[in-house]
C-alpha cells in the first residue's frame, strides 16, 4: 500500500483546481431529500421546496429507470440552473464507478452546475481507491471549468467491503463530507436474509428467559416478552466512529416503509443518539419527521443550558436533580447546545422555540 504524504494531502490534485478545505463546514443537513430529476411531476415541485428542507439532491442512481438515466442527468442540470438554491444545499448521488453512466454523469455536471452543487454522493464505495479516483477526476474537472471551491464527496456505506475499510474511506481525501448507511444495498451485499429498505426486522429479537413452574422446570412454552433489536446498530455505530476519527459526518440512510412513519422515527431518533447529524428523505412526508429528530428538543437544550450554567469554568462535578454532572456531561450537553444554536440561524421556529426557555429553568 502506497502512503500519501502529509504534505501533499491538502494540495490540490490537478494544476488550477481550487485548494482542499481544512475543515468541512458543519451545515445543517438534517434531511437530504431525494428526488428523480426524470420523473417532471417530482421535479416540478424541487424549486418550490428551496428552504423547507436543508439539502435536495438530484438522484441519478438506483430507483432511476435505466432507460431514464440521460434524462435524470439532464433534468438535474436543467433544475440546477434556472433554481436559486437560496440556504439548501444542492447534492447529487451520481451513478455508480462500475457502471456506464458514471464517467458522464461527472463530465455533464461539473462543468454545467459544479458553482452550485455543494456535494457529490459515490454509491457502492469499496475501499480509498474509490474516493481517490473520484477526486483526482473532480479536480481535474474543477481545473478546467473554473470551479471557485472543491466540490465535497459523500460516500455510501452499503457493501461488506466498505465496511470493513470504512476508516480509510473516511479519511481518502480531505474533500470527504460524510458518510450514509445504505441498508438496502449493505443487506444483499452481506447476504442477509432480509427483504426491506432499512429498519426492523421481527425475527431479529431477544426473548425473556422462560419461568419455572412449581418444580422448578423451566415452561419453554409460557407466553414470554420479546424485544425486537436493531439490525443496523454495529454498522451504524462503526460508521459514527470513522467520521468523528475524520471529523466528517455520519447519516442513516433510507427507510423504505414511507406508510410507516413511526417507525420511521424511531430509526432515525436511535442514529441521531449514535451520534448521526442527519438522514435521508425519500418521500416529502420524511422530511418534517427529520428535522424534527435531528433537533435537539427543548427539553435537552434547558437541561444543557442548566448544567453549562451549573458548571462554571467547565471543570469539578455538582448535583442537578439528584445526578452528578461533571467535565464529561458538560460536553456532551455542549454539543447539544452548539447544534441548536447551528439550526437556530436557519429555522425561524426552532429559534423561538429554543429562545421561549425561561431563564428559571436554566438558572443552577
Ligand atoms: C435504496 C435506495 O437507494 S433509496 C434512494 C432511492 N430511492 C428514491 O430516491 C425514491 C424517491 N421517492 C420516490 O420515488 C417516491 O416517493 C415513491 C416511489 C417512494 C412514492 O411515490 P408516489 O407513489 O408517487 O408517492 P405519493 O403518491 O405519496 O406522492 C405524493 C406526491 O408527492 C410527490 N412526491 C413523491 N415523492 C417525492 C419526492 N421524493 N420528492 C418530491 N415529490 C415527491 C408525488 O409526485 C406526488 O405528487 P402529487 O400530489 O402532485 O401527485
Ligand atoms: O442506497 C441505499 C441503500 O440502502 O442501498
Ligand atoms: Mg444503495
Amino acid at each position: 500500500m502506497s502512503h500519501q504524504s502529509a504534505k501533499d494531502f491538502f494540495r490540490p490534485l490537478a494544476v488550477g483546481a481550487p485548494a482542499p478545505l481544512r475543515e468541512i463546514p458543519a451545515r445543517p443537513s438534517r434531511a437530504i431529500h431525494f428526488f428523480d430529476p426524470s420523473n417532471e411531476k417530482m421535479a416540478a415541485k424541487i424549486p418550490g421546496m428551496v428552504g423547507t428542507v436543508d439539502v435536495l439532491l438530484g438522484n441519478l442512481e438506483d430507483a432511476v429507470k435505466a432507460d431514464n438515466k440521460v434524462a435524470a442527468r439532464e433534468g438535474l442540470v436543467k433544475i440546477a440552473q434556472s433554481t436559486d438554491f437560496g440556504p439548501t444545499q444542492l447534492w447529487t448521488r451520481i451513478n455508480a464507478l462500475d457502471s456506464p453512466w458514471v464517467l458522464d454523469d461527472l463530465t455533464t455536471l461539473v462543468p454545467a452546475i459544479g458553482e452550485k452543487l455543494d456535494v457529490i454522493m459515490v454509491p457502492k464505495v469499496q475501499g480509498a481507491e474509490d474516493i481517490h479516483y473520484v477526486d483526482r477526476l473532480l479536480a481535474q474537472l474543477e481545473a478546467k471549468a473554473g470551479i471557485s471551491r472543491p466540490i465535497l464527496i459523500h460516500a455510501i456505506l452499503e457493501t461488506a467491503r466498505g465496511v470493513a475499510n470504512v476508516e480509510e474511506i473516511c479519511g481518502a481525501s480531505p474533500r470527504m463530507q460524510g458518510l450514509s448507511l445504505g441498508p438496502a444495498d449493505l443487506a444483499a451485499d452481506r447476504k442477509m436474509k432480509t427483504t426491506r429498505v432499512g429498519g426492523g426486522h421481527p425475527g431479529y429479537l431477544v426473548r425473556e428467559d422462560p419461568p419455572r413452574d412449581a418444580n422448578g422446570d423451566t415452561r419453554v412454552d409460557a407466553q414470554r416478552a420479546v424485544f425486537q433489536q436493531d439490525l443496523w446498530h454495529y454498522t451504524i455505530a462503526k460508521m459514527v466512529d470513522a467520521c468523528a476519527m475524520h471529523g466528517i459526518y455520519p447519516y442513516y440512510g433510507p427507510f423504505g416503509d414511507i406508510a410507516d412513519v413511526v417507525a420511521c422515527e424511531d430509526q432515525f431518533r436511535n442514529a441521531f443518539l449514535l451520534g448521526c447529524v442527519g438522514t435521508w428523505s425519500l418521500h416529502p412526508k420524511q422530511i418534517a419527521i427529520a428535522n424534527k429528530v435531528f433537533s435537539p428538543s427543548v427539553e435537552d437544550i434547558a437541561h444543557a443550558r442548566r448544567v453549562v450554567a451549573a458548571m462554571g469554568d467547565g471543570t469539578g462535578a455538582v448535583m442537578i436533580d439528584g445526578k452528578m454532572e461533571d467535565d464529561a456531561s458538560l460536553k456532551q450537553c455542549l454539543v447539544l447546545v452548539a447544534l441548536a444554536e447551528q439550526l437556530a440561524e436557519i429555522d425561524p421556529e426552532l429559534k423561538a422555540a429554543y429562545d421561549a426557555i425561561p431563564d428559571s429553568e436554566v438558572d443552577a
